[in-house]
C-alpha cells in the first residue's frame, strides 16, 4: 500500500522521505496506559458540545505562518474552549512538532492526546507515549501488522483514509476508529465532499472522524450531518495568519458550541 514517491505532492514526498530516515525508539516496545477516546467523545456529547479534536500544529506545508507558542499552553487553551481531545503534530521538519511537545501537552491536559505523525514502521511507535496514534493507509505497507503492534502497546489507533478503496483496506485490517481526510495528499487540495462521499460506507460501529479543512460552524454542521462522530481541526484553531487575533480558546469554542441543524 505504500505510495511510490511520485504519486504524492512534492511536499508530501519530502515528508515521507524524512519519515523513512527519522529516529525510532531505541529501548524496545513501550507500554501505554491510554485515556479512553470513546469516553471523551461521549463526555463532549453529554455536555452538549460538538466533539472536536483540536490540533497543535505550529506550521505545515500549506500554512500561512508559524506559531511559536508553548504547545502545552496552546493545548490547555483548546481544552478550555471545549476540545474533547488534542492532536499534536510530532513531525519536526515540515510541521514544527516534536515528541517532547507531545509529552508536555499530555502532562498539561487530562483529555486523550493523539500523536499525529507519518509512522511507517513499528519501531517508530516507541518514540513517545500517547493515547492514540495515527496510521495513514496510503503510507503503510502492513496496516494489519502495525495496527496490532500499536494496540499491543496500549495505543488506540486512528486509521486515516481518503477514498472508498482505502476505507476497505482499513476495515479489512480491523480499524475501529477511521478518519476521512478531506485533504488530498496527492495534490494538497481540500474538499469537504471527500468526507461526504466516503462516510455512508463506514459501518455504524466504527468511530468516524472528519479531518482537515473544517473552518466554520457551517463546516461543522455539514460534517456532522454527513455522519462525523468527531472533527479534527488544526488550521482554523491555530490561525497561523492571525485573522482572529490568535485566540485559541475562542477559535475552539466557536466550533465546539456550534448549534447543529437537524
Ligand atoms: O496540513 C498540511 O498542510 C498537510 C500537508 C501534507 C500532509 C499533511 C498535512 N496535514 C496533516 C493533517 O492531517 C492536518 O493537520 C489535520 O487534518 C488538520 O487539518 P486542518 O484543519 O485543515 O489544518
Amino acid at each position: 500500500m505504500m505510495e511510490t514517491a511520485d504519486e504524492v505532492a512534492p511536499a508530501v514526498r519530502s515528508i515521507l522521505e524524512a519519515a523513512e530516515n527519522r529516529e525510532s525508539g531505541t529501548d524496545g516496545p513501550i507500554t501505554v496506559s491510554s485515556r479512553s477516546f470513546s469516553a471523551a467523545l461521549e463526555d463532549a456529547e453529554n455536555a452538549g458540545r460538538v466533539p472536536v479534536i483540536a490540533e497543535v500544529k505550529p506550521t505545515s506545508p500549506t500554512s500561512d505562518g508559524h506559531r511559536e507558542d508553548d504547545p502545552a499552553t496552546l493545548a490547555s487553551a483548546m481544552v478550555a474552549g471545549g476540545a474533547a481531545a488534542i492532536s499534536v503534530l510530532t513531525e519536526p521538519t515540515h510541521f514544527g512538532g516534536s515528541p517532547e511537545a507531545l509529552s508536555r501537552v499530555r502532562d498539561a491536559v487530562d483529555v486523550p492526546v493523539l500523536r499525529k505523525d507519518f509512522i511507517v514502521r513499528e519501531s517508530q511507535l516507541d518514540v513517545v507515549e500517547a493515547d492514540l496514534i495515527l496510521l495513514i493507509v496510503r503510507f503503510v505497507d502492513d496496516l494489519e501488522g502495525l495496527l496490532a503492534a500499536a494496540r499491543d502497546r496500549g495505543f488506540q489507533v486512528l486509521v486515516e483514509v481518503h477514498d472508498r478503496a482505502e476505507l476497505e483496506t482499513a476495515l479489512e485490517a480491523g480499524a475501529s476508529i477511521v478518519g476521512v481526510n478531506n485533504r488530498d495528499l496527492a495534490k494538497l487540495v481540500v474538499d469537504l465532499e471527500t468526507f461526504e462521499g466516503v462516510a455512508p460506507h463506514v459501518p455504524d460501529d466504527v468511530t468516524l472522524i472528519a479531518e482537515s479543512g473544517i473552518s466554520t460552524p457551517d463546516d461543522v454542521c455539514r460534517m456532522r450531518a454527513a455522519g462525523a462522530d468527531a472533527l479534527l481541526v488544526g488550521s482554523a484553531i491555530m490561525d497561523h495568519a492571525g485573522d482572529t487575533d490568535g485566540d485559541i480558546s475562542e477559535n475552539t469554542r466557536r466550533l465546539t458550541t456550534t448549534e447543529e441543524r437537524t
